[in-house]
Parts: structure tokens; sequence; C-alpha cells
């Protein structure tokens, strides 16, 4: 049977509940105190809450301290704060604290049983979501539900177990180790070493000592023979970011590498064989660079089999939300700050946003609204996003343009916030279906015309 607890000082009440909710293992507590103490020991996932209770049953003080006192112990749970008539705008209060609803005496049992119904079957609904979520989180790493996420998604799952290379493309902050160790993770390397190494943050002088290692002697300062990162991978996966930064001598070294499958140390002469697997990332534009001379062609047609491309934030609509909302768990379970949800204009506010940081700045921007926040649902002005300045460099001066951008971005967030359902888009934008689906045409948004769900 579910647990219920019931927090009121009137005897008479907690005996109207105990024989009028059968349904439901009721227990009791009539002060802070009790409340606290029977909280923690049966752990109730509803919980009704009297807001004026002792030492000064005449307010509302004592309620709502209570309830902040029980949203920071066990943040899932629904509380239903239950006031006298005269008294809504302590009701409104305790909402804002993060109360799931309110209630007004006099209690009559048909109307707080539809209330404690819906909550015990939300609470279910959402442990069995958050489980789900975990249960997907620990198949993939890669979080997201757009079209472009889930097609990379079906690449990552039929190359992962092959000797395939792959090249993934994306700005900083997309995603791509992020799919570089899921690509490890599926593979039959999983047990072996997974090692990441960043051509670009490495100076050029000493790249070539960080992969392929040196020999005792082989330079100034070699006091001791060291293996490189591409020995300490053998057996596993090498992820060689931002390979675009490679310098040309190097570039020839590593395709001798991977045509040979065996190494020489910086001043060593000694062939030693390496099994790895190679997955390269880049922001650039490797194919210009080939037509520049900058990169070698043999090597980039070795290193890009297949070549998976991650697309920016702002592009993967839904995602946003899916991202924030993951990260947002996390971090208040990691600091230990209560927060229930986003409130509407955050939402909003991560939707308009361009993101040019990508998801690293998305998770940076929850991390610290979870830091700052001093409510239970985070609002825009906690995300702190500038919002006026567009986000990014690309800042676009032509009117036609400006209201064409603007318009397809507000038929995104529209069919974002309708949960992907066309009328409901349209009536959100005040405009009629017909006209909705002529804009669709108009700015290409094919997305939207099949994502469509018909409720
Ligand atoms: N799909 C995703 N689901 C969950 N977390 C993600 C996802 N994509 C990226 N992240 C997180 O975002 C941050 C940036 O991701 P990552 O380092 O993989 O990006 P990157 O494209 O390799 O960036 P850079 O090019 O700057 O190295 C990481 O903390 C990562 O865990």
């Amino acid at each position: 049977m579910e647990k219920l607890l019931v927090i009121d000082d009137d005897l008479g009440i907690q005996k109207q509940l105990k024989w009028g909710l059968t349904d439901y293992e009721t227990v009791f507590a009539q002060d802070r105190q009790s409340a606290i103490a029977q909280l923690r020991l049966h752990e109730p996932k509803v919980v009704t809450l009297d807001l004026g209770l002792p030492p000064d049953a005449s307010n509302a003080t004592e309620g709502l301290a209570i309830l902040e006192q029980i949203l920071s112990l066990l943040p899932d749970t629904k509380v239903i704060v239950v006031t006298g008539n005269s008294d809504q705008e302590s009701a409104l209060k305790a909402i804002a604290l993060g109360a799931y609803d309110y209630y007004l005496k006099p209690i009559e049992l048909p109307t707080i049983s539809v209330i404690l119904e819906r909550a015990f079957y939300l609470v279910n609904l959402e442990r069995e979501l958050t489980a789900l979520e975990q249960r997907h989180s620990q198949d993939s790493d890669i979080i997201g539900s757009s079209e472009a996420i889930l097609k990379a998604r079906q690449i990552v799952d039929k190359v992962a177990d092959t000797e395939i290379s792959v090249l993934l493309l994306g700005q900083s902050g997309t995603g791509k180790e992020v799919f570089a160790r899921t690509l490890h993770k599926k593979s039959a390397r999983a047990e072996g070493p997974f090692i990441a190494i960043n051509c670009a943050s490495i100076p050029e002088n000493l790249l070539e000592s960080e992969l392929f290692g040196y020999e005792k002697g082989a330079f100034t300062g070699a006091v001791k023979t060291t293996a490189g990162k591409i020995e300490h991978a053998d057996g596993g996966t090498l992820f060689l970011d931002e390979i675009g930064d490679m310098p040309l001598p190097l570039q020839a070294k590593m395709l001798r590498f991977l045509q040979e499958r065996t190494i020489e140390r910086v001043g060593g002469r000694k062939e030693i064989p390496v099994d790895i697997r190679v997955v390269c990332a880049t922001h650039r534009d490797i194919p210009e660079m080939v037509a520049n001379e900058a990169f070698r062609e043999d090597l980039y047609y070795r290193l890009s089999e297949i070549t998976l491309k991650i697309p920016p934030l702002k592009d993967r609509d839904k995602d946003t939300l899916l991202l924030a909302k993951h990260f947002l768990n996390s971090y208040s379970r990691q600091l230990n700050k209560p927060c229930r949800g986003l409130a509407d204009d955050a939402k909003q506010a991560l939707l308009e946003y361009a993101w040019p940081g990508n998801i690293r700045e998305l998770q940076n921007k929850i991390k610290s609204a979870v830091v700052m926040a001093d409510k239970p649902f985070i609002g825009a002005d906690d995300l702190m996003l500038n919002l006026s300045g567009g986000g990014g460099p690309a800042e676009v001066f032509n009117l036609r343009q400006v209201r064409e951008t603007a318009e397809s971005n507000a038929i995104r967030r529209a069919f974002v916030q309708a949960d992907s359902n066309l009328s409901r888009t349209a009536e959100l934008l005040g405009i009629t279906r017909p006209t909705l689906y002529a804009l669709i045409d108009k700015y290409g948004l094919s997305d939207i015309k099949s994502n469509n769900q018909v409720n």
C-alpha cells in the first residue's frame, strides 16, 4: 500500500482522514519534530501539510518552514498544502517554494482523494522516468532525441564493433569525445584502454614524443625511456582530438604507423607492434585543408572511412531541454541542492539562446544556476544568458533575414513547446494550420513535418 504522511495538529482531521482514506497506509504528525521523524522513517511519496501549525497556528510560518525542510530532505515528494479559506496567499507562497498543490479547508474526502490519486500517479511516473533515464544513460552516454543525434547513434551502433576509422566533425563542445568514448565502449576493445590526446593543446615539438614515446637520451631531458600515448592505447582505442592541428611532418609518421601498425619511439630503432583503433575529431574543414596542402590527403582518407557530423546544440531543438534536465538532476544530486526543475521562462530562454559553446556551455550554465538558485525551480535569471547578443558573433543586420530567422526560430520553439503537435503549434503561434504548413515549406523545416505527432 502507498504511504501517505498527514501533518496536521487537528486530531479531528487526522481521524477523518484515517477512516476516509482507506486506499493508503496513512501515518500522522502534528508538529515539525514529529513530521521530520515520520518523514525519515517512512519516506512517503505524498504528504499533506496543514500550514497553520504550532507554535503559532494562526499563521503559515511554521508550515512553510516544514515544507522547505521536507523538500530538501526528499525532493521528489509531492506535498499538498492545506490551508484556511482566507489564506490563499500562503498557499501560493507554498507553491512557489515547490509544493505540488494546495487545498483550501474544509476538507472534503472526494476532492482530496482525487488530488492524492493524481499526486501518487505523478510521483510514480516521475520515478519510472528517472529509472528509465538511468538505464538509458548506462546504455549510452549520448543524451539526445533529435533526429540528427538518433541518426548519429545508429551509425555508432553499426560501426562500433568494427575496425573502420571514424572521423568526428563538430564544433567545440558538441560531444565529439563523448561519441569517441561510446565507440570504444561498444567495441570488442571495451576492456582495453581509451586514451585521448588533443593535438592542438600540445606544443608541436612535444607532440611527437607524447604520441610515439622516446628512448632514454633521445633529447636533453629524456632521462628514462618512456612509452607514448599510442603504446599506452595498445589493445584499446586512441582518440586523436583536433587532428587538423597535427603538423605535417608528424602526419607522415602517423600515416606510416597506420599502414604498418608498428612504431619507433623517438631516438629508438626497435619496431614495436601496437594494436589500436584510431578515432579522430576536428572542428576544422579538412577537405579544404587538403586542397590547401595543409593536411595530407592519404592520411585524411585513412582516418575518415566513416565521417560523423555532430550538429551544434542550437540545431538539436528539444535536446537542449533534455540535456538541461539531465545536468540539473546530476548537479542537484552532486551539490546536494534540491532543484525540482526548470521554470517556464528558463525553458524559453534555453530554447532561444544560440549556445556558441554548445553542450559544454549548457553544462556550465546549469551548474552555476544550481549553485546560485535560491528557489526550487530554476528561473531564466538564474541561467544568466546573454540573449540580446544572440549568443554568437554571427549577427544579422539585413531586416528580411532577421525577420525570417526570427520566424523560423519561433516555429521551432513553438513546435517543441507543443510536444511536436502541428495543430497546437499553429495555435501557439496564432496562425492557421495551412499558414504554418506554408511557413514550414518556405523555411525548409522538413524535420518538423516528419516529426509531427498527431494527437
Ligand atoms: N550527448 C551528450 N549527452 C550528455 N553529455 C554530453 C553530450 N555531449 C556532450 N556532453 C558533455 O558536454 C561536454 C563537452 O563534450 P565533449 O568534450 O565530448 O565535446 P567536444 O566536441 O569533444 O569538445 P572539444 O572539441 O572542445 O574537445 C562534456 O562534459 C560531455 O560530457
